[in-house]
């Protein structure tokens, strides 16, 4: 289930289905040396960080293992991937759809062989970020 968990999480700094978080401002500001007056919006692109190299060394490739143990000299920020958002307006339903994601795709993995024998999904924003197109599994009974 560890592998599992680590697969997921790896999924969704490459591919985070909500791409960023708003906040508005309720009192002025400095962030990263600009100012940022009361009653702006502003918007964090984590899916940037998360698919940068300087957070995700070979940010490009899908590595789960990157998620087992942290690497002491990690240039890593705790903000780089975060999915679900951060603070007081985090998502409410992450364990749920944490926990959703797990048993589901423990279930069909256990039921079943899958295959993809297309090209790379392609994703777009609609305004979710996700495939652009048919998902063509070929599921065979185990
Ligand atoms: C993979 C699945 C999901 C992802 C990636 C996701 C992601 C997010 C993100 C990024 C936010 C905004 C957080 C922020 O601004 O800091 C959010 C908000 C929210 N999500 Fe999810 N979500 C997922 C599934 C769910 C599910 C299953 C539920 C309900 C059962 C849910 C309920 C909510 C609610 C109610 C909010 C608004 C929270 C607030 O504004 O206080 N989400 N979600």
């Amino acid at each position: 289930m560890g592998f599992l968990k680590a697969c997921i999480k790896e999924t969704m700094r490459l591919f985070p289905v909500v791409i960023g978080n708003g906040r508005c401002t309720t009192s002025n500001y400095v962030i990263g040396g600009y100012q940022v007056p009361k009653g702006v919006q502003v918007i964090f692109q984590h899916y940037v960080m998360s698919n940068l190299d300087e957070y995700f060394p070979k940010s490009s490739e899908f590595i789960p293992e990157r998620w087992f143990h942290r690497d002491p000299n990690s240039t890593r920020h705790n903000f780089s991937s975060l999915p679900f958002g951060f603070g007081k307006r985090m998502c409410l339903g992450r364990r749920f759809a944490d926990l959703e994601m797990q048993i589901l795709i423990a279930k069909i993995i256990a039921n079943y062989k899958i295959e993809y024998n297309y090209p790379q999904l392609d994703y777009h924003i609609h305004p979710m970020y996700t495939p652009n197109g048919p998902l063509k599994f070929r599921f065979q009974r185990r």
